[in-house]
C-alpha cells in the first residue's frame, strides 16, 4: 500500500489580533515607572538612527528591534535606505485598584489595554521613601495581584455579558450554530470566576481560538514582567522581593517571561553618548536590560520578520509567526499576493558564511520556494511576482 500523503501541518491559530501591526502596552500602578521606561524606549530609538516617525504621539513609540544580523546586511550592501523592525509601544497611565468598576480613570485604561496585544508589566520593587506608593507601602506581590484582578474583573464583566447573549440563542432559541461560542465563553467563565485564572493560562483548541479572538480578553494577552529596582539593587544584583516576585509568578502565570531591570539606571545609560555608556556599564558590571526586553516584547507578539536587501534598501518586514510565502510577499504589496510566482529564499547563516549571493546560489542555498513555504525569522526573500502581465521581481 502507498504510503499515505503526508498532510500539511496546518499552524495553529494564535490567540489576539491578526496582522503586523500589533503592539505592547506598559501596565502597571501609579509611579511604578511607567512613563520612565517608555522615555528610555523612545530616547534610545531617537539618536541611535533618527528613524522617522518614531514618536507616534505623547504616548505611543515605535522602538527598533536591535538585530546583528540587520546591522550586518546594513555593513554589507551599504544601502541608500534602511529600515529596522520595529517594536509598538504604548504608555499606559496608572491603574489602581477599582478601575474595573470606575475606580480612578477606570474604564478608560481598561480601554487602552484592550487596544493593545500584549502587556508589559512594570512591577515596583524600589523602595525610595520620595516617590508615594498609592497603596501606601512598597509590596510588589500586592500590587501585582492589583492588576491581575482589575484586568480579570474587566474581563468577567465582558464574559457575562457574551455568555448571557449566547445562553438566550443557543439554549432557549436552540441556535445550533453558536454551541461552539457557548461553550467557549462557559469555559471562559469558568476560568475568570471559579479559578481566579487568565484565559492565556489554558490550553485552547483551534475552534476555541476562533471564538476567543472575537472578544479580545485582556487576561488572554501575553504579559512581560519587568520588575523595575533602584539602580543599586540593579547594579548588586540584589533585592528582598526578587526570588518572591519570581515564585509567585512562576506559580499563578507559568512560563511568562520576567525581566528584572531599573528604569533609572537604563535612564542614565541612555542619555550618554555611546562610548561613555558603554565605559559606565564596564565600570558599573551591570549591562543594560534594554535589548533583551524589546526583544521579548517582540517575541511575545508572536511576530518575526523576514529581510528584503539590496543596494537601494535593506529592510526587515514583519509578519506574524507561521505566515506563508504569499502573504508575506503581501506585506511590500498586496498586488504581490495575488500575481505571487515563488520566493527566493537565503538564510541569514549561509549569506553571513560566504559573504556573497552569488557564492551561495553556487552552493545551492539560494532556495526556490513555493506558495506553501513558511516564512522564517531571518530569511532573506526576493520575491518573484506576476503583476500587471509581466514578470516582475520585487525586491522593494
Ligand atoms: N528604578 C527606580 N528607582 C527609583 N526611582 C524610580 C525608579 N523608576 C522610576 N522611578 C521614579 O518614580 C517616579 C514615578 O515614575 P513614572 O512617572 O515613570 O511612573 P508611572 O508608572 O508612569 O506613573 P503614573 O502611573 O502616575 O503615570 C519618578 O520620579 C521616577 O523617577
Ligand atoms: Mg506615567
Amino acid at each position: 500500500m502507498p504510503p499515505k500523503k503526508k498532510e500539511e501541518a496546518k499552524p495553529k491559530p494564535l490567540i489576539g489580533r491578526a496582522g503586523a501591526n500589533l503592539k505592547m502596552g506598559i501596565v502597571g500602578l501609579p509611579n511604578a515607572g511607567k512613563s520612565t521606561f517608555f522615555n528610555i524606549l523612545t530616547k534610545s530609538s531617537v539618536p541611535a538612527e533618527n528613524f522617522p516617525f518614531c514618536t507616534i504621539n505623547p504616548n505611543e513609540s515605535r522602538v527598533p528591534v536591535p538585530d546583528a544580523r540587520f546591522d550586518f546586511l546594513v555593513q554589507h550592501y551599504e544601502p541608500l535606505n534602511k529600515q529596522p523592525a520595529f517594536l509598538n509601544v504604548t504608555d499606559i497611565a496608572g491603574l489602581v485598584k477599582g478601575a474595573s468598576e470606575g475606580q480612578g480613570l477606570g474604564n478608560a485604561f481598561l480601554s487602552h489595554i484592550k487596544a493593545c496585544d500584549g502587556i508589559f508589566h512594570m512591577v515596583r520593587i524600589f523602595d525610595e521613601a520620595d516617590i508615594i506608593h498609592v497603596e501606601g507601602n512598597v509590596d510588589p506581590i500586592r500590587d501585582i495581584e492589583i492588576i491581575h484582578d482589575e484586568l480579570r474583573l474587566k474581563d468577567l464583566e465582558l464574559a457575562k455579558k457574551v455568555a448571557d447573549d449566547l445562553e438566550k440563542k443557543v439554549v432557549r432559541g436552540n441556535d445550533k450554530s453558536l454551541k461552539a461560542d457557548y461553550e467557549t465563553l462557559t469555559k471562559v467563565l469558568s476560568i475568570l470566576n471559579d479559578e481566579k485564572g487568565n484565559v492565556r493560562m489554558n490550553d485552547w483548541n483551534e475552534k476555541e481560538i476562533e471564538v476567543l479572538n472575537k472578544h479580545l480578553f485582556n487576561t488572554s494577552k501575553p504579559m512581560i514582567y519587568l520588575l523595575n529596582m533602584s539602580e543599586k539593587d540593579y547594579i548588586h544584583k540584589k533585592n528582598k522581593w526578587l526570588g518572591k516576585v519570581k515564585q509567585w509568578i512562576d506559580e499563578h502565570d507559568v512560563g511568562a517571561t520576567v525581566i528584572p531591570f531599573s528604569a533609572n539606571y537604563e535612564y542614565r545609560l541612555v542619555e550618554l553618548p555611546d562610548d561613555e555608556r558603554e565605559k559606565v556599564i564596564k565600570e558599573e558590571g551591570a549591562p543594560s536590560a534594554l535589548e533583551k526586553i524589546i526583544l521579548a516584547g517582540y517575541r511575545a507578539l508572536q511576530l518575526c520578520y523576514f529581510f528584503t536587501s539590496g543596494k537601494d534598501e535593506v529592510k526587515a518586514w514583519t509578519i506574524q509567526v507561521g505566515t506563508k510565502a504569499p502573504q508575506a510577499a503581501g506585506r511590500i504589496h498586496t498586488d504581490f499576493e495575488k500575481g505571487f510566482i515563488m520566493a527566493e529564499v537565503m538564510k541569514y547563516d549561509d549569506f553571513k558564511e560566504h559573504g556573497n549571493e552569488n557564492t551561495v546560489k553556487a552552493e545551492g542555498k539560494y532556495r526556490q520556494q513555493g506558495k506553501n513555504y513558511t516564512v522564517e525569522d531571518g530569511d532573506i526573500i526576493y520575491f518573484k511576482t506576476n503583476t500587471g502581465g509581466g514578470l516582475a521581481a520585487a525586491k522593494k
